[in-house]
């Protein structure tokens, strides 16, 4: 399977787009809105308080408008974060937008402050804004109280049983595809995708969305180019109303984000429509099956059941039910579908992991087959510490989601798992922070910090799992001392579906098939920071895109 020919860029078009688009054509109330809180910033920065972190050790700013923004936001995702931790630690400040201060840590003492104090550190409110333009009041966008309740009321679909039995019905239908094709070159990421979003539509809604059919609605069409369109490689312009925002006093931000005539944000409003549209069809055809007597455990099911309950600690209005149903669109299929487009990038390269995988599945095949079972369950999926080792390496190392952004809801003081040394000399074992402080969990830097994952942190290698390399007393992150799903009361609430859903994905994968890539195509790899994702992006080009070699294995073969 191919996709169509990629737009693509040359290097000088990309500079000339980037210079250009400091003067896009924008409208008078546009320029005007831009003026207004530029004044604003400008008098909030001249009257606020000297920053607390302002004598912490950080990267000399690029410039005064951006900061270090561009050079975080431009390279590839970690690549600013690792020189950095290198040369100042793994608490250190950067400069932002207008001479703001953002805290970045991928110290685990410091991280698990940030994740574990309940609502005193919460998540960015531009952030959150720009979550509900496409997914509405849902689980990752509320706060507080309302968090609790939509975890309360989530939490139980989430029961791996549940997921095991509709996983395993998938895997048949995969094994089929995928063996009546091969020797093909597959677009990964897009293939991926779709698939993955019938998943979800499966597991989450008991609905069959045809995604790897060919969508006929434009719903998984609009769904799975979001993030592409939303942020392909950001402009000078657009980081710095991106800055802006997050300084901006927070009713002129949402004034913004729900009016501003850009691309970007009209693009979120129409894909939100889309969905919105095929949420309600859903809603209907899943109350009147409720009112039929035909319940199931998935998760629409609860919602319609929410929605339907007077009781206030377990129910949900209308429109969060309907959020909720873009929340588990959007963050369930991208995140698992480049996970795993970065286990085969990995895989394609390393032929030796790629035959030790292969052997372990193929024995586990073997031991299943003289006992007559023919599917997988936890416990085979357990008894596979390789295929495991994999999974947790490639988790690890390319982290999809790979920053988390928080903002300090009060004062308070972040405990450090090493002193730092301030630039004026002074040795601080702890440090406090103020009310309004930016903080970046660089989750791409802690999954490679050498106290935690041992000293060849920086190189991808599944053996560390096997031995006694990887510290287990950090307690961080719901799997493997991981901050790949988060960490505390906000961490990934579809993390053990997801791992479920990779394994059977890859055990999948790899029995029936190798992969290999051209060397040269291996060259431009990036590791795009597209919106809040890491996504798989040929230099030069400007939409995901990993063409990877595909032969059939011979069942037989064991190396
Ligand atoms: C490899 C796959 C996945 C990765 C790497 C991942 C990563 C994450 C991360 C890092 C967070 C926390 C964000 C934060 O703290 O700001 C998160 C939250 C969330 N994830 Fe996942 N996720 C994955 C798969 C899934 C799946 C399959 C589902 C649902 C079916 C899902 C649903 C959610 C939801 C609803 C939240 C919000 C939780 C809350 O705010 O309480 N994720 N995910």
């Amino acid at each position: 399977m191919t996709t169509g020919a990629p737009q693509k860029w040359s290097d000088a078009q990309l500079s000339h787009n980037r210079i250009a688009s400091l003067m896009p054509p924008l409208p008078v109330q546009y320029l005007a809105f831009i003026a207004l809180s530029l004044a604003l910033v400008i008098y909030q920065a001249w009257t606020r308080r000297k920053s607390s972190i302002a004598d912490l050790p950080g990267p000399k700013p690029e410039s005064l408008l951006l900061g270090s923004v561009r050079e975080h936001q431009h390279d590839e995702v970690g690549a600013a974060e690792l020189k950095w931790r290198a040369q100042y630690g793994d608490v250190y400040r950067v400069k932002g937008v207008l001479g703001t201060y953002r805290l970045f840590v991928s110290d685990p003492k410091a991280i698990r402050h940030i994740h574990h104090s309940g609502y005193i550190i919460r998540k960015q409110p531009f952030r959150i804004e720009l979550s509900r333009l496409l997914v509405g009041a849902g689980l990752s966008t509320v706060d507080g109280e309302n968090h609790r309740r939509h975890r309360r009321i989530n939490s139980p679909a989430f029961g791996t049983n549940h997921a095991l039995g509709l996983l395993q019905k998938l895997s048949k239908v995969w094994q089929e595809k995928l063996k009546a094709e091969d020797s093909i070159v597959v677009d990964t990421p897009q293939y991926f995708s779709k698939f993955l979003l019938d998943v979800i539509g499966e597991v989450a809604f008991d609905y069959r969305f045809g995604a790897s059919d060919g969508d006929t609605a434009g719903f998984s069409a609009a769904l799975s180019g979001i993030l592409p369109q939303i942020h392909a490689v950001p402009s000078d312009m657009q980081l710095f109303i991106f800055g802006l925002m997050e300084i901006l006093p927070a009713k002129l931000m949402q004034l913004y984000m729900r009016h501003a005539p850009t691309a970007g944000l009209r693009n979120s409003r129409r894909v939100h429509n889309i969905i919105t549209n095929v949420a309600r069809r859903l809603v209907s055809e899943k109350t009147a099956d409720l009112a039929a007597g035909k319940a199931k455990r998935d998760i629409l099911s609860l919602l319609v059941k929410a929605n339907a309950s007077e009781n206030p600690r377990t129910s949900l209005s209308e429109h969060e039910m309907l959020s909720q149903m873009h929340t588990m669109m959007q963050a369930g299929h991208e995140t698992t579908a480049n996970t795993l487009s970065w286990t085969i990038f990995e895989l394609s390269q390393r032929q030796d992991v790629q035959n030790k995988l292969r052997a372990e599945i193929h024995e586990m095949e073997r031991v299943m087959r003289a006992r007559g079972q023919t599917e997988y369950t936890w416990t085979e999926f357990d008894a596979m510490p390789y295929t495991i080792a994999v999974m947790k390496e490639t988790l690890r190392y390319h982290p999809v989601a790979f920053n988390n952004v928080r903002e300090a809801v009060c004062d308070q003081v972040l405990p450090l798992s090493k002193p730092i040394v301030t630039k004026s000399g002074e040795t601080l074992t702890e440090l406090p922070i103020a009310k309004d402080q930016i903080i970046v969990v660089s989750v791409a830097a802690y999954n490679r910090n050498e106290d935690v994952f041992g000293s060849d942190a920086s190189v991808f290698n599944p053996e560390r799992w096997l031995d006694d390399t990887v510290r287990t007393d950090v307690q961080l992150g719901p799997y493997a001392n991981l901050m790949t799903f988060g960490s505390g009361h906000r961490a990934c609430i579809g993390y053990r579906f997801a791992v479920y859903e990779y394994q059977t994905f890859l055990v999948e994968l790899v029995k029936n098939f190798r992969f290999s890539m051209d060397p040269e195509v291996v060259k431009r790899v990036r590791r795009n920071p597209t919106g809040v994702l890491m996504l798989p992006i040929l230099s030069g080009e400007r939409t995901s895109r990993l063409p990877v070699h595909i032969t059939s294995v011979d069942e037989s073969a064991t190396t």
